[in-house]
């Protein structure tokens, strides 16, 4: 094993992935970006779950529409549904763990509402709960999703988006997750604070 040589590799993989969901998902990243824009002007506000990695994406995303991203611009309303620890062990304690998600989506989602569901695998059965949730609530969703899409790729409907990351292993489409992410807050942005 030389490491020098397993850097490189990820770096390349890296690259190649990115520049291929490059190619295949901008115009889904401007869907999912207007779809949220929309919701956050007619006050709606957005909640964001995901297990792992995802669940730090997840945070990622909440915290810079909450504060800002890049530019000067009033906080956004988003709720992290992976944050709130006595929240999530008693749910998890007195029902399961594939609830943590649903039974705060059902608590805190209204309608025109949006919920960002990310997993790379499109199969955590919490997120997969917290998409039916969503969709009992009238919210719409936009899916981060890579792989085959999983058991989320199915339940995708009308007025939702899924951006799925062409690749196959979990850290490159968490790669390209994360510049998802920074793309929709950039759009978002400019949708609501620089419109032509
Ligand atoms: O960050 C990583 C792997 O890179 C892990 O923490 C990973 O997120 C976890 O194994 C998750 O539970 C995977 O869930 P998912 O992406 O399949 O929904
Ligand atoms: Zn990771």
């Amino acid at each position: 094993m030389d490491p020098h040589e397993r850097v490189i590799q990820h770096f390349h993989e890296s690259i190649r992935t990115k520049q291929m969901a490059m190619d295949q998902l901008a115009s889904v990243i401007v869907d999912g970006a207007r779809t949220m824009a929309r919701s956050l002007q007619q006050e709606g506000k957005v909640l964001t779950c995901g297990n792992g990695g995802s669940a730090a994406d997840a945070q990622h995303f909440s915290s810079e529409l909450l504060n800002r991203f890049e530019m000067e611009r009033p906080g956004l309303p988003a709720v992290a549904l992976t944050t709130d620890s006595s929240t999530l062990t008693s749910i998890a304690n007195d029902y399961a763990y594939n609830d943590i998600f649903a039974k705060q989506v059902r608590a805190l989602g209204q309608s025109g509402d949006i919920l960002l569901a990310i997993s790379t695998s499109g199969n955590s059965p919490n997120v997969v709960a917290a998409i039916e949730a969503a969709h009992e609530r009238d919210m719409r969703v936009v899916a981060l999703t890579g792989k085959d899409g999983g058991q989320m790729g199915p339940l995708i409907a009308e007025g939702d988006v899924e951006v799925r990351v062409p690749a196959t292993v979990t850290a490159r489409i968490q790669e390209v997750h994360l510049l998802v992410i920074h793309c929709l807050c950039d759009l978002i942005d400019q949708y609501l604070f620089n419109p032509e």
